[in-house]
């Protein structure tokens, strides 16, 4: 018997038009359903999408998609918005090599208005989306729908204040289900706490039943709407700082009552100007162990689930727990060593710093600028502070790290997680931009270690260093130790892993593991390799490349990260400005475009920086060297 009798026969919102309260009802139990059985097996987020079954269908119940246009913040929580819009069947898929992304994405469907995977975007495109129909002079509903988490992102302020000020007729919808992907922190988060504790619309409801009219519904006039928004606004009035702000607030509001969702925004469609409708959501809601740990259950990936409990797959030691452990290690006899997150902290590890030293420790929100400066100033009075924050989310900071940090030489330590490809987050989150955008800023010295047990030493290396910003470079999950002890570290020195005379490989990070098996398999062939771990991407180790370069007249430069003003930028500028013009280079790192999502090894492969790739270019430049020795 099909489990999914409406969803399998859905071919786009528009078929929710003609459902009536009883159809809805059933079809959010099929996407509940259907996400906790399909989730729960190919993984991916998972309390966040559980928490907006309600709101999904109430939404593309009332608005016309794609003629209304529906942002979403980070995307992550999209996943009943794909189920909705024709792509049910493809959810086994996502996240997963040429399957469907795990955010929005406008090339993978006409309802992805707005692509996002970084929090704290939606109202400032809604406000683009909003502007751009009163330009055009056409009619549709404009409605951005953000997180309580993502609303701590400074981002999303600044779009408030935009929005309020240009009294803007936009819908602005926040999710508020009391997470981010930890609690979430931030004095609008007290703020948010007050005002559900004010007694929801369902509860006045009585009011409301006076405004309604013969049909059913609120008032469909400009001042009948007023005067109805007059009666829904809650009895204190509690949404005074978003009202201040310029908009009508409404709330908060049940986000699980489809029924009462669908009046309300049948109500908020005809208001003029900005609306906030608050609406309270359950994280992981229906599904009682994601409803017990929301945190835990925020995502699935890489954890198997038996039983209502998730196992994680991999076992072995990740870079992020080398990280923390080290800096528990030195923090224990260094009270100046404080750590800061930006709402990661336990993606970052930082968790478990918090736990033995919480007056040490702060969780800034989603608000890696703030972090940033936030530990400028803490250094300027001499502490040491750690900024872990996400490659990929550091690039929000960049103006703080160079205006605030290097300018000044303050000593902030970044831990810089999730550098190189991540996987199957895709291209919103892999973190391979960051040597190119790190390797320019004058004063700033970044490290990458090949292992865990490099990153230990490294760690411990950075917390010392102190004459200025120093940042470490590590990527997602773990990896093989691959040196029996780990060579002292120190600035700007290198690391020769394997000694040879026909070709060199300079490479740096754990992507040296591909240039290991691929110097075996060019030895199999007669070569001799060396294999140089630079271990710094500033300052280089000068001497040793060099060296390398003269003896050899071969290279090949190995990164997991862009190659455009990347490592391997760094190694032809040095080799140009010291006049070897007769070393041949090739670069392998990650081309002019945008990596999608999948496995690691499957994206190495694909890009051409793996083992493989490593030994065809090797292969070119020696045979080209045995050509030239022929002629
Ligand atoms: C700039 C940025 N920083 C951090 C993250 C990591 N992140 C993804 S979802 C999330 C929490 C979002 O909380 P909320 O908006 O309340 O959504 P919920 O998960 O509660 O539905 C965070 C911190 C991100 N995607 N973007
Ligand atoms: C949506 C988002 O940005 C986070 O949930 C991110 O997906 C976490 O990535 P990790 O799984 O690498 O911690
Ligand atoms: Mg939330």
């Amino acid at each position: 018997m099909d489990q999914f009798p409406i969803l399998d026969q859905l071919t786009g919102p528009a078929d929710l038009k003609s459902m009536d309260s009883a159809q809805l009802k059933a079809l959010c139990n099929e996407v509940r359903q259907g996400l906790i059985q399909t989730i729960s097996r190919v993984g991916g987020h998972f309390a966040p999408n559980l928490g907006v079954v309600e709101l999904t269908v109430a939404l593309y119940k009332v608005f016309e998609l794609p003629k209304d246009k529906v942002i979403w913040d980070v995307g992550h929580q999209c996943y009943p918005h794909k189920m909705l819009t024709g792509r049910w069947k493809q959810l086994h898929t996502i996240k997963q090599y040429q399957g469907i992304s795990g955010f929005l994405r406008r090339d993978e469907s006409e309802f992805d208005l707005f692509g996002a995977g970084h929090a704290s975007t939606s109202l400032s495109a809604a406000l683009g989306f909003a502007k751009a129909r009163d330009l055009r002079g056409s009619n549709e509903s404009v409605i951005g729908i953000i997180g309580d988490g993502s609303l701590t992102g400074g981002m999303a302020l600044e779009a408030l204040l935009n929005i309020g000020d240009q009294k803007t007729k936009m819908l602005v919808v926040l999710n508020d289900n009391e997470m981010s992907i930890a609690e979430n922190v931030g004095a609008l988060a007290t703020y948010l706490a007050k005002l559900r504790l004010m007694p929801t619309y369902q509860k006045v409801e009585s009011t409301v039943k006076k405004t309604l009219n013969k049909d059913g519904l609120l008032y469909r006039t400009a001042a009948g709407a007023k005067h109805a928004a007059t009666h829904f606004t809650s009895p204190a009035n509690t949404g005074l700082f978003f009202e201040e702000l310029g908009f009508q607030y409404i709330g908060p509001i049940d986000g699980h009552d489809t029924d009462f969702l669908i009046q309300v925004f049948e109500h908020a469609k005809h208001l003029d100007g900005p609306v906030l409708l608050h609406v309270l959501t359950t994280k992981g809601k229906g599904y009682e162990p994601a409803e017990k740990d929301q945190r835990t259950w925020h995502a699935t990936t890489g954890f198997s689930i038996e039983d209502g409990k998730m196992e994680k797959k991999s076992s072995g030691v990740t870079y992020t727990q080398a990280f923390v452990e080290s800096l528990n290690e030195v923090a224990v006899n260094n009270d100046k060593v404080v750590a800061i997150t930006a709402a990661m902290p336990d993606g970052t590890g930082l968790a478990k710093f918090a736990d033995k030293f919480p007056k040490r420790y702060f969780d800034v929100g989603i608000a890696e600028q703030h972090a940033v400066t936030f530990a400028a100033g803490l250094a300027a009075e001499g502490f040491t502070p750690v900024c872990a924050i996400y490659s990929t989310f550091l690039q929000r900071a960049y103006d703080q790290i160079v205006h605030d940090v290097c300018i000044q030489n303050l000593p902030v330590v970044f831990a810089i997680d999730r550098a190189g490809l991540v996987g199957d987050d895709g291209a919103t989150h892999h973190g391979t931009m960051d040597i190119a955008y790190l390797r320019s800023i004058p004063n700033l010295v970044i490290l990458s270690p090949k292992d865990p047990q490099e990153l230990r030493e490294m760690t411990k290396f950075a917390l010392s260093y102190g004459k200025g910003p120093i940042a470490l470079r590590y990527p997602r999950g773990g990896g093989e130790n691959l040196t029996d002890t780990v060579a002292p570290i120190q600035l700007g020195q290198s690391e020769t892993l394997r000694r040879g005379d026909d070709i060199g490989i300079v490479t740096l990070g754990p992507i040296v593991s591909e240039a290991l098996i691929a110097a075996n398999t060019l030895e199999t062939q007669g070569h001799s390799v060396e294999v140089l771990s630079a271990r710094w991407v500033k300052p280089l180790d000068e001497v040793a490349i060099l060296a390398l370069a003269r003896r050899t007249k071969k290279l090949i430069t190995v990164e997991d990260g862009i190659l455009a003003g990347g490592f391997g930028s760094a190694i032809v500028e040095l080799l140009a400005d010291r006049g070897l013009t007769e070393v041949q280079v090739t670069r392998i790192g990650l081309p002019d475009h945008f990596v999608e999502h999948g496995t690691i090894p499957k994206l190495r492969e694909l890009v051409g920086m793996d083992a493989a790739a490593i030994v065809k270019a090797a292969e070119v430049l020696l045979h080209e060297n045995r050509t030239l020795a022929s002629r």
